[in-house]
């Protein structure tokens, strides 16, 4: 998992941390950091560091400091580096090192980009914690010369970003004008919400987390990236002394006379995610198909420990929506779809897990007077997930590229590691699927503890990517592929077979 702290919470452990500490001991050690992700950056892209050149791109404040100070150590070990200052004031002592090492500084002129261009490296120390908005001009062309350059290492500098790509909202991920994308950001004391929530945090690269002793003084995490090694510690496996029942019966309301496919992806999904017994309701040519491709599934009405409701169902479907209130007024948790979403009282709690796309979203909140475009959802994913938190009571879980997950405990979880071929029918009526077989194995824990439910749609989600890795291999995939691979992705999560052994 990588927590990440917003700004204010950051600059509170660090006022905590330098009380108990030498004048510049702090930065020094993000510096050391920095450099030594500099250098592996360099040698993995030219294949060495001496002599190898370096532009620092340094801003005014503490921000460019580390820059300085990274470029002091990287001049120290033979590269050419160049400071490039972007604001009238630079940091004194990154400066005075920069110089004492053999560096040059000078202020980013009019030949700035062919400088950044011509550079083995090039580092962003425009701006940090204390960002304000997109890059500036002259800065602001920069992005896209370097996008027209080509790759790093062929046609343009490896690009390393010190504490957070500039341009970025470190609390919100928010990215209001132009941003320098870097191939690996180096980040101090913590993560910050802008590298872990899109949209900005497509613009982060490979990041690395530094410790720098804040620990101890951070409160809790603003926001999380939940990785698959967190999710084999906590699904919950079967004992010797579970049965069908106590292990959850998922019920199913998917798909009808038009949509049939939707009802197979749905319940393909819970049964591959180990449901111990899977209803599925709805009309007779789905259930025939439903049970012909998973003789396991038992079709009709019966007690359920959740739901998963809506994956296909037309909202017009009198037959099907009866069956989508009828679940939703039991007071079993469940999975709300699709289809069913339209029917969401207007109170909730939350153990009805939303699962709309940008687009449902949008509709969701503009059939409760928050009118807004899909577009704009996608633009500020968390914003809106959390406001549909907030207007509803149900936990809400945004599907995206990064899929984003607001409960009620403030928390917002993501998972990130799908492949984009992962966009593609039906992969979402299969996390659907996957996710009621989840609420329903844990469905007493999350009545006691409805903030439950957060953390287990954030695991669904992410083993919901990692099977679609595997049964993608880089290539295209099948929703119906994603659920079959569900069983192989849970037995080969980091860590999966040791928490087994530690149950023992
Ligand atoms: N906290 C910690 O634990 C530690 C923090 N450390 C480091 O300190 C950093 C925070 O330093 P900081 O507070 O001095 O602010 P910083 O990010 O350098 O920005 C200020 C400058 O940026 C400018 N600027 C703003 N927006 C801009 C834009 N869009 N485009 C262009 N320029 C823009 C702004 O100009 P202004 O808005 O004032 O005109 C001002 O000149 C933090 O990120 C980390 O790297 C580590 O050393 C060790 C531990
Ligand atoms: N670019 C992408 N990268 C990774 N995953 C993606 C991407 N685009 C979509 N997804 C995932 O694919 C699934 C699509 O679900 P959805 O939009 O509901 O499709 P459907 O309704 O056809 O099932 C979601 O889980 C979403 O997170
Ligand atoms: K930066």
């Amino acid at each position: 998992m990588i927590v990440s702290h917003c700004a204010a919470d950051v600059r509170a452990a660090e006022a905590a941390v330098l009380a108990a500490l030498p004048d510049g001991a702090l930065m020094d050690r993000a510096a050391a950091a920095l450099a030594t992700a500099c250098t592996q950056e360099l040698r993995r892209s030219t294949g060495g560091v001496y002599g190898r050149s370096a532009v620092l791109l340094t801003g005014a404040g503490d921000n460019g400091g580390d820059a300085l100070l990274a470029g002091a150590l990287l001049a120290r070990r033979g590269v050419r580096v160049l400071a490039l200052t972007t604001a009238e004031r630079a940091h004194a002592r990154g400066t005075a090192a920069l110089l004492a090492a053999g560096g040059g500084v000078r202020p980013y002129g009019r030949d700035g980009a062919e400088h950044c261009l011509a550079a083995d490296l090039l580092v962003d120390g425009i701006a940090g914690l204390g960002g304000r908005g997109g890059l500036r001009a002259p800065l602001d062309v920069l992005p896209a010369r370097l996008a027209a350059a080509g790759r790093a290492g062929r046609g343009r500098p490896v690009v390393v970003a010190v504490d957070l790509p500039s341009g970025v909202d470190a609390d919100t991920g928010a990215v209001d004008g132009p941003v320098l994308p870097a191939d690996r950001t180096v980040t101090f004391g913590t993560a910050k919400p802008g590298l872990l929530l899109p949209p900005a945090c497509t613009r982060t690269g490979r990041l690395d987390v530094v410790d720098i002793g804040l620990g101890a003084h951070l409160p809790a995490p603003a926001a999380v990236r939940v990785e698959e090694a967190d999710v084999a510690l906590r699904w919950r496996r079967p004992t010797a002394g579970d049965d069908k029942y106590s292990r959850g019966v998922v019920g199913v309301v998917a798909g009808g006379a038009d949509y049939t496919g939707a009802a197979l992806l749905a319940v393909e999904g819970a049964v591959r995610a180990g449901a111990g017994m899977v209803r599925y309701l709805g009309p007779q040519h789905p259930t025939e198909l439903v049970r012909q491709r998973r003789p396991e599934v038992v079709p009709g009405p019966g007690r359920v420990q959740a739901w998963v409701l809506g994956p296909g169902v037309d909202p017009d479907d009198a037959e099907q929506g009866r069956r989508v209130r009828e679940a939703l007024e039991s007071g079993e948790p469940a999975v709300v779809d699709a289809g069913a979403l339209p029917a969401l009282p207007r109170r909730s709690d939350p153990t009805r897990v939303l699962t709309p796309h940008a687009g449902e979203l949008a509709r969701l909140l503009s059939a409760r007077g928050r009118e807004v475009e899909r577009a704009a959802v996608e633009a500020d994913p968390v914003g809106h997930a959390r406001a549909a938190a907030e207007l509803t009571g149900a936990t809400v879980l945004l599907k995206g590229a990064t899929t984003v997950v607001v409960g009620c405990d403030g928390v917002v979880r993501t998972a990130a590691s799908a492949p984009a071929w992962l966009g593609t029918a039906g992969a979402g009526d299969v996390l659907a699927g996957i996710l009621g077989a989840v609420l329903a194995a844990r469905a007493e824990d999350v009545q006691a503890e409805p903030e439950l439910a957060a953390t287990l749609a954030a695991d669904a989600a992410v083993v919901h990517g990692w099977a679609a890795s595997l049964a993608s291999a880089s290539g295209p995939v099948a929703a119906l592929d994603v659920a079959e691979a569900v069983p192989a992705a849970l037995t080969s999560l980091p860590g999966w077979h040791e928490a087994d052994a530690a149950a023992w």
